[in-house]
């Protein structure tokens, strides 16, 4: 998969390992974020990424920031973007499987490394369930048209 990754500050570090564990998995990572520890604004790399995931340039995106939540909605403020917040492995699987959320978003200061590792994973490894779930995610797409 082609995986577009997008940080600010509060997640340099963070966004360095999950990259290099997306790497180890055998995906191909575009970095959208800062690589500085410099204090920039998180609502800059949530639209990189955003636009990155809406136009297909990136398969899907990973997003980072301090709590996972600014960037994230900056993020879902670019038309076709659901990104959801985890920090947990099975909110990670079910966004894929219930909501197929096409963004992944967690904090670099709320969860470890380890736990950013699993739950990546968990979302990646699961899949869109469909069946009465596409209605509910098309009715989301309904109000971008509102
Ligand atoms: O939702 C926002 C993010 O958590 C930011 O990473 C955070 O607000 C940055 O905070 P600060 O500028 O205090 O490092």
């Amino acid at each position: 998969m082609k995986i577009a990754i997008g940080n600010d500050h509060a997640a340099v570090e963070m966004k360095q390992e999950i990259k290099k564990y997306l790497e180890e998995l055998g995906h191909e990572v575009v970095n959208y974020g800062t690589d500085s520890n410099d204090s920039c604004d998180y609502p800059v790399y949530g639209e990189k990424v955003g636009k990155a995931v809406a136009v297909g340039e990136a398969d899907c995106g990973v997003l980072i920031c301090g709590t996972g939540v600014g960037i994230s909605i900056a993020a879902n403020k670019v038309k076709g973007v659901r990104a959801a917040v985890c920090s947990d492995v099975t909110t990670a699987h079910l966004v894929k499987e219930h909501n197929n959320a096409n963004i992944i978003a967690f904090g670099a200061r709320i969860v470890g490394v380890e736990t950013a590792k699993d739950i990546v994973k968990a979302y990646l490894d699961a899949e869109f369930l469909g069946g009465r779930h596409e209605k509910r995610v098309a009715m989301i797409h309904e109000i971008e048209e509102r």
